[in-house]
């Protein structure tokens, strides 16, 4: 695991609880020193502070650094590379192409986690180059899941499309929860009392949807009664158009994930 910074270290810590890999057998390498020392006693992995040692003997690369930090990693790692090494990318944007340019693999993944993979409720998507064989892609996807779920797609453009969706959808999320917490504090609940109401609506909400085949409409209908609280609040937001900014907003994230990849070209 190159990079054990939030999304690096998250998935350090399932693949190592997963059946798929024993403790000792994963490296881990970062640059940064806070990292190296925060993780030197942890008896789950091998630490490594020099990248050509780790990657010499790595079987599976797994990269999660900045995308702007990952042209660094790969010129310095390319001399040190075989062409069996299969290479997984968690970075948003950078293509394929680019990482099998820029490091001569042939076989290479790119993989779009996102963040409730540090409590294995992740979701994941994953495509690869055509080198990678079915049964590397299964072990990869074995990999993947040990982080919540995993999802494959056809094509690099998927990767982007999930980046605009689940990758930076958390943050949508928060964002959404931050709107609600601020009108009940405003409202006049306490801090404690705030965070209770509005964890738990959304928790509870998630749970109903995820339970039932009822799609989100009907859903909305069920809490909304005619001429109710809820149809004031619905009125409200379609006035000021917030379904279609939401869309635009994952639109943006999507756009943005296919400008990365051109950045790093
Ligand atoms: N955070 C998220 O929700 C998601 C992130 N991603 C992707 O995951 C990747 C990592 O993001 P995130 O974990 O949030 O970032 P972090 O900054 O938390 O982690 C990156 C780590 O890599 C280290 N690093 C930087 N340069 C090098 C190098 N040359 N060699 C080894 N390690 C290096 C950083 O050290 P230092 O801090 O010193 O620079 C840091 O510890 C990104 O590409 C992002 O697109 C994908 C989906 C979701
Ligand atoms: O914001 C970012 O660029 C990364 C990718 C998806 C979530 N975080």
């Amino acid at each position: 695991m190159i990079g054990a910074g939030n999304m690096g270290l998250t998935f350090a810590e399932g693949m190592v609880s997963s059946p798929y890999l024993k403790d000792g057998y994963l490296l881990v390498y970062d640059k940064s020193k806070d990292v190296v020392d925060a993780l030197s006693d942890d008896k789950r992995f091998r630490l490594y502070d020099n990248l050509e040692d780790a990657v010499k003997i790595a079987h599976i690369i797994f990269i999660a650094v900045k995308p702007h930090h990952c042209e660094a990693v790969f010129e310095e790692m390319k001399p040190h590379l075989n062409e069996q090494q299969i290479i997984v990318s968690l970075m948003a944007g950078v293509t394929l192409d680019f990482i099998t340019s820029a490091t001569g693999l042939k076989k290479a993944v790119r993989a779009m986690p996102n963040l409730p993979a540090k409590v294995s409720k992740g979701v994941t998507a994953f495509t690869e180059t055509s080198e990678v064989s079915k049964i590397e892609q299964v072990m990869i996807r074995n990999l993947l899941d040990s982080t919540g779920v995993t999802i494959h797609v056809e094509n690099e453009t998927f990767i982007n499309k999930s980046t605009g969706i689940s990758g930076s959808g958390p943050a949508y999320v928060f964002y959404f929860m931050q709107s609600m917490l601020e009108a009940a504090l405003k409202m006049g609940f306490s801090d404690y009392d705030s965070k209770v109401l509005v964890a738990n609506t959304f928790k509870g909400a998630i749970e109903l949807f995820n339970q039932s085949d009822i799609s989100l409409e009907k859903w909305i209908d069920r809490v909304a009664s005619k001429g109710g609280t809820t149809q004031a609040a619905i009125d409200s937001m379609e006035d000021n158009n917030v379904n279609q900014l939401i869309k635009e907003a994952a639109y943006a994230a999507f756009e943005r994930a296919v400008e990365l990849g051109k950045e790093n070209e």
